[in-house]
């Protein structure tokens, strides 16, 4: 039973496991069936997947395409942002520049608001000044014609005054007594000699003097602006280009190189050089206001014995040559021009010898010429006209007994008389308008021969002293430059206000004199002396 029970449960068992597989067969069917619809849904599926990846693709290329394009517009954008900004900062830039502008404009239009007010005011004093103008033409043609007048008034009272001007000086003698000299007037010097009475001059008879006649006497108190107002007319002469020499003449030690150069920095005490420089550069800044081209060369020479020596350059020099011309720079202030003319001078003479004699100290023992070339250039005419100065410091003439110089010392006293003679024998020949003038008896009438002539201007002052040790020299010195051994001698035919005071005096004197019993006398006198003035009106003496 057992058994068939248990094969009962095998059956059954069996039949549920049909069952059961037969279920399972049915649900596998049916698995089948929905796995195949889902395989061809899931084909479907990868169908429609495959088609969104081609969609997909398409896109991520249409995406990549767009991306590029976008990038390139990005890139156009930057481009266009750039320009954008470029343009900006050039027209900020325009702006700033046209405010600038603006500013600047608006600045010109005040100033040029402000000149036209000045230019209106201009206008109305230009209008006042043309109708000045017309009287300052009447009074430039009343000025031109003024300053003819002074040219011709000038050259008059040259010719009046004589071509050769000598004229004397007397060097200050503090020791009073003993003096061998006594200024008569004007005019005239008295000369005593001290071995024959050595009382005062005024006692003396007049057998005891000798009376010398200069065209003027500048006594022992005169100044060195006196000196120099005396031969201004000189100076305007060679302003106007004619040759013109000034000398110093006379015995060692009486004034010569005191009287041309003196204290070249001393207002009071400065010479003729210094003086002429100062009137030079005066002259020349006229020329310059007036817009006259000129040109001003200097040259400082020393004559010793036959050697020329240049002073500027410190070398001698061929007798024909011409020493350095040294130009005075253009375009100098006033003060400058003077500054380098004087220390060219302070300079120069250092290099000029000089040496101690037995009269004097520091004697220069040659002869020192300074020269002034002037060129001016003549615009109207269109030429040049050049005219020089010669202001010469002569060497001290000296006897060689009193100086008991020997050797070299001798060899110089002996050219510097010769030099001297010469000199004084030339200006002698000028004077007597002699046709061979005897320039070639020294070195200095040679080296000067240019400007010594009937067309050029000549000055010679005579320096001496009233010491009794210099009498013989003085003597010889006042000798050697008269034209003729003369002792009473008239300065010039013109009557001068003090010609007249003097014929006033003598007339005073004449009356007086006919008062006493010495009147016919006296009278006498006086008549001689008038007629013998009378006699000599037309002779120029030295
Ligand atoms: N008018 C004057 N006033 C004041 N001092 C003077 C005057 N003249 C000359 N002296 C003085 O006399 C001295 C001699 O003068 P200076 O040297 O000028 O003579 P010099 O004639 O040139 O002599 P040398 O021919 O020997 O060179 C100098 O000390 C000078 O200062």
């Amino acid at each position: 039973m057992r058994q068939q029970k248990q094969n009962n449960n095998i059956t059954f068992f069996e039949y549920e496991a049909e069952q059961e597989l037969e279920d399972l067969q049915e649900q596998e069917k049916i698995l089948k069936k929905y796995i195949a619809i889902q395989l061809s849904n899931l084909e479907l599926l990868n169908k429609q997947i495959l088609a969104e990846k081609c969609k997909k693709n398409d896109f991520v290329l249409k995406l990549q395409f767009l991306n590029d394009l976008i990038q390139q517009k990005d890139q156009q954008i930057d481009q266009i942002c750039q320009k954008i900004e470029s343009a900006k900062v050039s027209k900020l830039k325009q702006i700033e520049m046209y405010k600038e502008m603006q500013i600047k404009y608006n600045q010109e239009y005040y100033n040029l608001n402000l000149n036209k007010i000045q230019l209106t005011e201009s206008l109305q004093h230009l209008t006042s000044d043309i109708q000045k103008y017309s009287q300052i033409e009447f009074f430039k043609g009343l000025c031109d014609q003024q300053k003819q007048n002074i040219l011709e008034f000038n050259e008059e009272l040259l010719s009046l005054k004589g071509r050769i001007r000598v004229v004397c000086r007397i060097r200050p003698q503090h020791e009073t007594a003993h003096k061998t000299i006594l200024v008569n007037d004007d005019y005239k010097v008295l000369l005593f000699d001290p071995h024959r009475s050595l009382q005062s001059p005024e006692k003396n008879q007049k057998k005891q003097y000798t009376e010398y006649t200069f065209m003027k006497v500048f006594e022992e108190d005169s100044q060195q602006v006196d000196l120099f107002n005396d031969l201004n007319f000189f100076l305007n002469s060679f302003f106007q280009c004619s040759n013109v020499s000034i000398f110093t003449y006379g015995p060692t030690g009486s004034g010569k190189t005191f009287t041309m150069f003196g204290e070249i920095k001393s207002l009071k005490q400065k010479g003729i050089i210094p003086r002429c420089l100062e009137q030079l550069c005066q002259k020349i800044e006229e020329y310059e206001a007036n817009g006259i081209f000129y040109e001003v060369n200097v040259s400082i020479v020393e004559l010793y014995n036959d050697k020329i020596k240049d002073l500027i350059q410190n070398v001698n020099i061929q007798e024909r040559k011409e020493p350095s011309q040294n130009k005075l720079p253009q375009g100098l202030e006033f003060k400058q021009k003077l500054q380098f003319l004087l220390q060219q001078i302070i300079n120069a003479t250092k290099n000029r010898i000089v040496r101690k004699t037995n009269c004097n100290q520091h004697s220069s023992r040659s002869h020192l010429i300074y020269t002034i070339k002037l060129k001016l250039f003549d615009k109207i005419q269109n030429k040049i006209n050049e005219g020089q100065l010669h202001l010469v410091d002569l060497a001290g003439s000296e006897r060689i007994q009193l100086s008991q110089t020997t050797g070299e010392g001798q060899k110089e006293t002996i050219f510097i008389n010769q030099s001297l003679q010469a000199l004084s024998a030339v200006l002698k020949g000028i004077k007597s308008n002699i046709i061979h003038i005897p320039y070639r008896n020294s070195l200095l009438t040679q080296y000067l021969r240019s400007s010594l002539n009937n067309n050029s201007k000549t000055m010679v002052i005579l320096n001496i002293s009233s010491h009794p040790t210099y009498y013989s020299q003085t003597k010889e010195a006042l000798n050697l430059l008269c034209l003729k051994q003369q002792q009473y001698i008239t300065r010039s035919q013109h009557q001068t206000p003090s010609s007249i005071e003097k014929s006033e005096r003598n007339k005073e004197l004449t009356q007086t004199n006919q008062q006493t019993n010495t009147k016919n006398k006296k009278q006498s006198i006086i008549e001689r002396k008038l007629n013998n003035i009378q006699s000599t009106q037309k002779t120029l003496i030295f």
